[in-house]
């Protein structure tokens, strides 16, 4: 499969090693908006830019005819418009907050655990994120998934990262250097805290998550998630 990377930096170069072990060839890499998106010789593309570049590489990706996955964060106030765009032009998009299979299976425990918790108003539910300094958004696309889950199960109608009211999440983003990504949701009782935590040792999943992605989309067609492609939900 030939890829296009948009976006070549600490993920697109994880991206670049674990596609060429599965024998793809990367056609394109892309570092800034000056740079032409030339989509001619990619069978699909895979964005993994800043968030205020995303929206721009993804339409452009769509309005060329080529599948592209997204897992740049903090762009998500243009995403019901990228829907709209990639139904119209009959194209295929997938966006995941976070690719990785552990935290896909977190996701699902954090569902299963927010049902369980709905109607426990003993328990405060409350999320912490820990990435490395460079990180551009806070809180991490993965804590506001986790925290949108938790709100359609629930009562909890918002989340925050200031003091919470009681019908809102605390997310705590934490900053320290070299952390690829840790995530971590408590319900916390007088009497006793449920926690569950996943803890990435590295970007090895987020990259090899997006490859088997960006493998599974090059010959459909619409908006997916990485439900669809892992067969769960
Ligand atoms: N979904 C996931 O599984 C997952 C995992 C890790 C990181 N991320 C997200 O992916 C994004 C990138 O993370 P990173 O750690 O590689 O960041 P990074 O800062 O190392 O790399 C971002 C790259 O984007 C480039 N860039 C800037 N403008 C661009 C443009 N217009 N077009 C193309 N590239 C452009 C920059 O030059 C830089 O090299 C972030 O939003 C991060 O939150 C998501
Ligand atoms: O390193 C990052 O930046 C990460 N971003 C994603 C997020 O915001 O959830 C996934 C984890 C790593």
């Amino acid at each position: 499969m030939n890829i296009a990377l948009l976006g070549y930096g600490k993920m697109g170069k994880t991206i670049e090693k674990i596609a060429q072990e599965r024998n793809h060839t990367v056609v394109l890499k892309t570092t800034s908006s000056d740079d032409t998106i030339d989509l001619t010789k990619a069978d699909v593309a895979i964005d993994f830019s800043i968030p205020s570049a995303a929206y721009v590489n993804i339409k452009t990706c769509i309005e060329q005819n080529t599948p592209v996955i997204s897992g740049t964060t903090g762009w998500l106030h243009n995403y019901e418009d990228i829907v709209k765009l990639c139904n119209a032009k009959n194209g295929t998009f997938l966006y995941a907050s976070n690719f990785s299979l552990g935290v896909n299976i977190f996701f699902e425990l954090n569902k299963k655990l927010s049902q369980l918790m709905a109607k426990r108003s003993d328990y405060k539910v409350s999320l912490e994120e820990i990435h490395h300094t460079q990180k551009l958004d806070a809180p991490s696309g993965t804590a506001i998934t986790i925290a949108n889950t938790i709100i359609g199960q629930t009562d909890y109608n918002n989340w925050t990262l200031k003091k919470p009211a009681l019908s809102e999440i605390k997310i705590n983003a934490k900053r320290i250097e070299n952390v690829p990504g840790t995530h971590s949701v408590t319900y916390d009782s007088k009497i006793d805290s449920i926690e569950i935590k996943h803890t990435a040792h590295n970007r090895k999943g987020f990259a090899l998550g997006a490859i088997v992605a960006a493998e599974w989309i090059a010959t459909k067609k619409g908006v997916f998630t990485m439900n669809d492609v892992l067969n769960i939900g």
